[in-house]
């Protein structure tokens, strides 16, 4: 579980205070996959970085009690000046997890053939994404943290096998996706959320969010 308790953050732009959230209080339960509704610069980061602890509430708490991933594309865990195999080798040991089977799993699924053991600074943004997104589904968490759907990959395999192993993985896993468009929400989540003015509004399908979610267009 992620609760957000009475949870406050805001920027200063220079000119005024940017609002993320106010007093926002919500949870996300394991087992219920939740899609959040927000307009392009209003805060879908931001959130997801707060789940995943990356940054903090300015007021309030976030409690997690779940294993929970890193966002999906983040690069904060991975050095570029080591190859695909050392990062991988290292985050599994970080994770308690068996060395060798998230190594195959990475080479197996992220296809930078030989690219595996070179420097991950010298990967084209595609292999990279390719790689962090291997990375994340190879390591077992409870909560998914998604921001704005998949990489945008042009590699076809790669977006069958990982579209697979994420349908495997939802199974048994819950996904948080944030994203200003409904149409990606639908592939994952059952119910649904639209942050508008600093507050997440719940609802119990996206059907319901849509209404909102237009009705401010
Ligand atoms: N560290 C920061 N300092 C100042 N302003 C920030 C900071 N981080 C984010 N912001 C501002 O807060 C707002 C929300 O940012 P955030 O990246 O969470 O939005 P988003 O909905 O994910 O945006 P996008 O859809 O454009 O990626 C934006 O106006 C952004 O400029």
């Amino acid at each position: 579980m992620i609760a957000f308790e009475n949870v406050s953050k805001s920027f200063w732009t220079g000119k005024s205070r940017k609002v993320i959230l106010d007093r926002a209080s919500f949870s996300v339960e394991v087992g219920n996959s939740l899609g959040i509704l927000a307009r392009n610069g209003t805060g879908k980061t931001t959130i997801i970085n707060m789940m995943a602890g990356l940054e903090k509430p300015d007021e309030g708490r976030v409690v997690r009690t779940s294993r929970i991933s890193f966002p999906l594309g983040f690069m904060g865990g991975i050095l570029a000046k080591h190859t695909a195999t050392e990062n991988a080798r290292y985050i599994a040991r970080l994770y308690g997890l068996d060395p060798d089977y998230v190594e195959s799993f990475c080479r197996w699924l992220a296809n930078i053939d030989e690219y595996f053991d070179q420097p991950v600074g010298k990967y084209s943004s595609g292999m990279r994404s390719r790689f962090s997104f291997a990375l994340m589904l190879a390591l077992e968490f409870d909560i998914y943290l998604i921001d704005e759907g998949m990489p945008s990959s042009t590699d076809v395999e790669f977006n069958r096998k990982a579209g697979e192993v994420l349908r495997q993985r939802l199974k048994n896993a819950t996904v948080v996706v944030v994203s200003h468009q409904p149409a990606t929400l639908e592939k994952f989540c059952r119910s649904a959320a639209v942050l508008r003015n600093g507050q997440l509004y719940m609802f119990e399908s996206l059907e319901e969010a849509k209404r909102l979610y237009d009705y401010q267009a």
